[in-house]
This record gives C-alpha cells, sequence and structure tokens, in this order.
C-alpha cells in the first residue's frame, strides 16, 4: 500500500503529522531550500518525539555543498535512516563519483542515501531523470525520490506527465528500488500519480494547508491520508482486474533503451 511522508520542521510539527496518520516522518527546514537541512538539535528533538512510530528520513541539502557541509551532523543522529541529496548544479557535469562517494560514507554512518531526481531539471541545471534512475538502478540503491526544486510555483505536473512517471518509476521498481513522488503536491495532483508505481507520496505544503512556511496540521495530514489510501485501493483493484496494465504502461522500448546505463 503506498505511504504518506510528511517532511517536519520541528518536533511539533511531528507530532501534529503521526497524529494525522502519516507512514513516515521527513525532516526537512523549508527557509533553507528544497531540501534544507534540519540542524542537528532539531532533528534530535523530533527523533525523540517520533520515538518507534514511524521511520524518519532528512533532506540534507545539495550533493555540492555536501563535503563542507553542516547538514553533515546528521550522520551522528541515530534514528534518521536515509539522507537525500539533491543534484542540482551537476547538469552536463560528472556526478556519479562524488555520488557513489558521499552514499558510502552515508552507508558507513548506518544509512541509505536517496537518489534524488529533481523534475525541473533545467532550472535546477541537475542531470536529467532518467540518467539519475539508471544510475540509482544499476548500483543497487534502494531509494529514489523525484521532487521539484523551485518551490516558488507549479507542482510536479508541470514538468512531468503521469506516463513519463510511470516509466520511470516502473523502471526503477524493476531494478529493486522504492520509489516517493513529491513536488508541491495538490489533493488533485496526487489523483493524478500512477500510485501503481509509488511506494510513498511525500508532501509538505499540502501538509501546510498549501504554504510551506506554514505549520504542519493534523487535519491536513488526515485528509491527505484517506486521499492516498482510498486513491491506492482504488489502483490495486484495478491491478487486480487486469494484471497486464500495470506492466505494459512502462515496458516501452524507447525508455528501456534510453536508460541503459553505461
Ligand atoms: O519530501 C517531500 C517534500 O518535503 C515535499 O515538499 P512540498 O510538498 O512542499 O513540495
Amino acid at each position: 500500500m503506498t505511504k504518506l511522508l510528511v517532511s517536519v520542521r520541528s518536533a511539533a510539527e511531528a507530532e501534529a503529522a503521526i497524529r494525522g496518520g502519516a507512514d513516515w516522518i521527513d525532516l526537512k527546514e523549508p527557509d533553507r531550500g528544497p531540501l534544507g537541512a534540519v540542524s542537528c538539535e532539531v532533528a534530535r528533538a523530533i527523533v525523540a518525539e517520533v520515538q518507534d512510530r514511524a521511520p524518519i528520513s532528512a533532506a540534507a541539502g545539495e550533493l555540492c555543498d555536501w563535503p563542507a557541509s553542516d547538514a553533515r551532523d546528521l550522520l551522528a543522529v541515530p534514528g534518521i535512516s536515509q539522507l537525500k541529496l539533491g543534484l542540482s548544479g551537476f547538469g552536463g557535469r560528472s556526478w556519479h563519483g562524488g555520488w557513489l562517494s558521499a552514499r558510502r560514507e552515508i552507508h558507513a554512518a548506518g544509512k541509505d542515501l536517496v537518489a534524488v531526481i529533481y523534475a525541473d531539471a533545467a532550472a535546477a541545471k541537475s542531470p536529467a531523470p532518467l540518467e539519475i534512475a539508471a544510475l540509482a538502478g544499476a548500483t543497487g540503491s534502494r531509494w529514489l525520490l523525484i521532487d521539484t526544486f523551485d518551490k516558488r510555483g507549479g507542482n510536479l505536473f508541470d514538468h512531468q506527465s503521469a506516463l513519463e512517471l510511470n516509466e520511470l518509476f516502473h523502471f526503477a521498481r524493476g531494478h529493486g528500488v522504492t520509489t516517493a513522488a513529491a513536488g508541491r503536491l495538490t489533493a488533485a495532483a496526487i489523483a493524478t500519480l500512477p500510485l501503481n508505481v509509488v511506494d510513498v507520496v511525500a508532501v509538505r505544503s499540502a501538509a501546510c494547508g498549501g504554504d510551506r512556511r506554514g505549520l504542519v496540521s493534523a487535519e491536513s495530514v488526515a485528509t491527505l491520508r484517506r486521499l492516498v489510501r482510498n486513491l491506492a485501493a482504488v489502483s490495486q483493484a484495478s491491478a487486480d482486474d487486469d494484471p497486464r496494465r500495470a506492466d505494459s504502461l512502462g515496458d516501452s522500448r524507447r525508455f528501456r533503451e534510453a536508460s541503459q546505463f553505461p
């Protein structure tokens, strides 16, 4: 069943998200960019609040800043299982080596690195979505997130069609990668997601009533959770009715050829 992840910036928000039924808590400071990291103190307070009630991931900024970033302090925070690093600035530049080395370092701290695709790759100057999915698939990554870099307007579907997302995630799941979709997802955008290939729906803005710098509310989270559960049940029922449908959607030759990792 597709899970609902909620990004929070404080222990109080984490409590509200859990009360609303969030399956997953993600730590993120929205004032510090699309993948802004919370401080180590805030991270420890949130982990203490959540205890074992949900898995916890954390945004850790951009790979280009990682070597000197204060987000590195999150490596020492127990209870966080995944870190997310964006690839802004690496479009047209070599990034595989730096990403793999950050992943080794994060693994050594007992955590996983999430491969992050920015759907608005041109604005982020990041590598193309398929390139990131291909590296994640070829190197045994367990997690792939698609999100948006520019949070000022629009949502995921201003940059990526549902069919493209279906192909991308179908490919990733075929390589054993768990998939997460984000990017200022509204209820209408969530209803457009190809939930047959989305393991995690990730939100902040919608959980704050639309303004990601606002406050996460238990009521908004509960509404989103009901929506995700209902849509996932419908998606599951239609896959059960016609199991070939889900498989065929991501099986275009163009996609398979383009996704060959060198
Ligand atoms: O990881 C998910 C993000 O926090 C989504 O944030 P957003 O809904 O404001 O784009």
